[in-house]
């Protein structure tokens, strides 16, 4: 049996960190006009295009992911994830660290907007994150996977639907997750097919490593961002994922 077996095929994400909207546009003229790989964007291009943009990215048939990671307090959140539900956007990030009623805040404002669709994804501890930072700098003790495992309970406790962890920790916060009864996703960014540079990431993963742990899916920014030829590379990320399914 695969690690994977019984789920669907893990998808891979776009990490769009690119300064403007040229830029953006220019990137995804690159791809065949068929292919509308799902799209992260995050706080860089964000702020640079504004949400109009990101809105026209969804009409246009492109699935979004809007990395905004909240934290704030519960009403801020609330109001913040009501206005981003306009959008339309598939999936939206919070940070864990922010605690359950901000959690369960924007999980009701998504409700009373009828944004179901759209998935509460909550941030447990960031990818570049290690032991000695969280210890040592931070101030929580312990190990990061008990720290990401506590943090997936709460996110599930808040009714999210998932969390973004780094590839170590899937199979753990799936089951912190389903100790409350969610069945909840794992985004896993800090994504290295071999031979490419972690640069700032600290708890990283082959594509391969990271579905054969059971991602739902894998956020990858700079491996396809730099590639000379970024379809071919995400691409072989793509073969990566199926030969992994097979094992
Ligand atoms: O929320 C995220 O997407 C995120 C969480 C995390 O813990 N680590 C992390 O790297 N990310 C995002 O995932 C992307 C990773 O980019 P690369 O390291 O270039 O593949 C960036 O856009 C980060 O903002």
């Amino acid at each position: 049996m695969t690690a994977s077996t019984g789920q669907s095929v893990p998808t891979i994400i776009i990490a769009l960190d690119l300064p403007t909207q040229d830029a953006a546009e220019s990137f995804l003229s690159r791809w065949p006009r068929e292919k509308r790989p799902f799209l992260k964007v995050g706080m860089q291009l964000f702020y640079a295009t504004g949400p109009a943009w990101v809105a026209r990215l969804k009409e246009r048939g492109y699935p979004v992911f809007l990395d905004l990671k909240l934290h704030d307090i519960p009403h801020t959140v609330y109001h913040a994830v009501k206005s981003v539900a306009n959008l339309g956007v598939d999936m939206l990030t919070l940070h864990v660290g922010g605690g359950v009623s901000m959690m369960a805040a924007a999980r009701e404002a998504a409700e009373a907007s009828g944004a179901g669709t759209m998935r509460l994804v909550g941030v447990t501890q960031l990818t570049s994150t290690d032991r000695r930072t969280m210890n040592e700098e931070i101030g929580i003790p312990g190990t990061v996977g008990d720290c990401v495992r506590r943090y997936a309970g709460l996110a599930a406790q808040a009714g999210l639907h998932g969390v973004v962890c780094s590839g170590w920790e899937v199979p753990m916060v799936k089951q912190a997750m389903r100790e409350a009864s969610v069945e909840g996703i794992a985004v896993v960014p800090g994504i290295r097919p071999q031979g490419v540079a972690s640069d700032d990431q600290k708890r990283v993963m082959t594509p391969e490593q990271a579905v054969q742990n059971g991602a739902d899916y894998l956020v990858v920014g700079r491996a396809v961002l730099r590639a000379d030829d970024p379809v071919r590379a995400y691409e072989q990320i793509q073969q990566d994922i199926t030969k992994a399914r097979r094992i």
